[in-house]
């Protein structure tokens, strides 16, 4: 068939106006699995037979003493860093130790390192449609008819991340906590399934980490999202499942009630491990 009886054929819907299909299969268990994961750095465990299981639309806190090996598990999630032995699995379709770390992020990871990098010249809508223009799966020609729905997703991630009033506003004016705000809107434009979201509330005020967990607790259910912080304030406030890493492994997991009475949990915070 010729490109234009193919444009013609009305029959059919064309594969970039249809709607994208779930690539993660959830049917039969978790989205995001580990199992027996471990890395070395110059023969020293970062993480070491580590497991854990995050299930669909699940909001999960990670908690941990620095060194616990939270940051290089997020890395093992995203495809930088490979372990040296063990599975990860997103749903039971995506093996993530055989893809590279843009395939792993198209497939619908999101990450949210810890300092904010907005752009700050550009608009806070124009933030959000440079986030949307970057997403690969997208071909670079857009339709009007596309253009509108991705307005129209603008306009629904302002509304998520409190910031409709400042959409015409440079980043470079949003406080400390809107930039954060921003950047986790930036990575909802391309709808995620999955986000990884490491210490969103260190050097937030009072208010803005009260806003900031309405925004994660309000995002789990559509995707899952694991949060590390260190902010226990903060993490008793969002926390259903808290899972508490220590020397590359889980050390305890349960409400934050359990966790915080776990005498295990309690001598690695007191400091009084060797
Ligand atoms: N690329 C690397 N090379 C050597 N050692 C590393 C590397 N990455 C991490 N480590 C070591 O692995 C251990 C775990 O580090 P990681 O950053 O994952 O811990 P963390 O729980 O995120 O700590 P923090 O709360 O301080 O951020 C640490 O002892 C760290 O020094």
């Amino acid at each position: 068939m010729s490109f234009f009886e193919e444009l013609t054929h009305r029959d059919r819907v064309f594969e970039f106006l249809a709607p994208a299909p779930s690539p993660v299969d959830v049917r039969h268990g978790p989205i995001l699995y580990l199992e027996d994961v471990s890395v070395s750095f110059d023969g020293f465990k970062a993480i070491n037979n580590l497991n854990l299981t995050i299930d669909d639309g699940e909001l999960r806190c990670i908690i941990g003493p620095n060194g616990a090996g939270k940051t290089t598990m997020m890395d093992i999630i995203t495809g930088k860093t490979r372990p040296d032995t063990g599975s990860v699995w997103f749903g039971s379709r995506h093996n993530l130790l055989a893809l590279s770390e843009p395939d792993i992020a198209s497939l619908g990871i999101g990450r949210k390192f810890q300092k904010p990098t907005v752009f700050e010249a550009l608009t806070v809508f124009e933030n959000l449609e440079l986030a949307m223009a970057t997403d690969k799966r997208i071909l670079p020609t857009l339709t009007a008819v596309m253009t509108a729905e991705y307005r129209e997703r603008i306009d629904e991630v302002l509304a998520l991340i409190g910031l409709t009033g400042l959409r015409d506003r440079p980043a470079g004016i949003l406080s400390h906590g809107q930039k954060q705000w921003l950047e986790i809107g930036m990575l909802l434009m391309q709808k995620p399934r999955l986000l990884l979201v490491d210490e969103p509330v260190a050097g937030m005020t009072e208010q803005e980490m009260e806003r900031t967990a309405e925004l994660l607790t309000g995002l789990a259910g559509q995707q899952s999202v694991v949060v590390v912080e260190h902010d226990m304030g903060f993490v008793r406030s969002i926390a259903r499942t808290v899972t508490v890493l220590h020397q590359g492994s889980v050390l305890a997991e349960g409400s934050m009630d359990e966790v915080a009475n776990d005498p295990d949990v309690i001598r690695v915070y007191l400091g009084e491990e060797a």
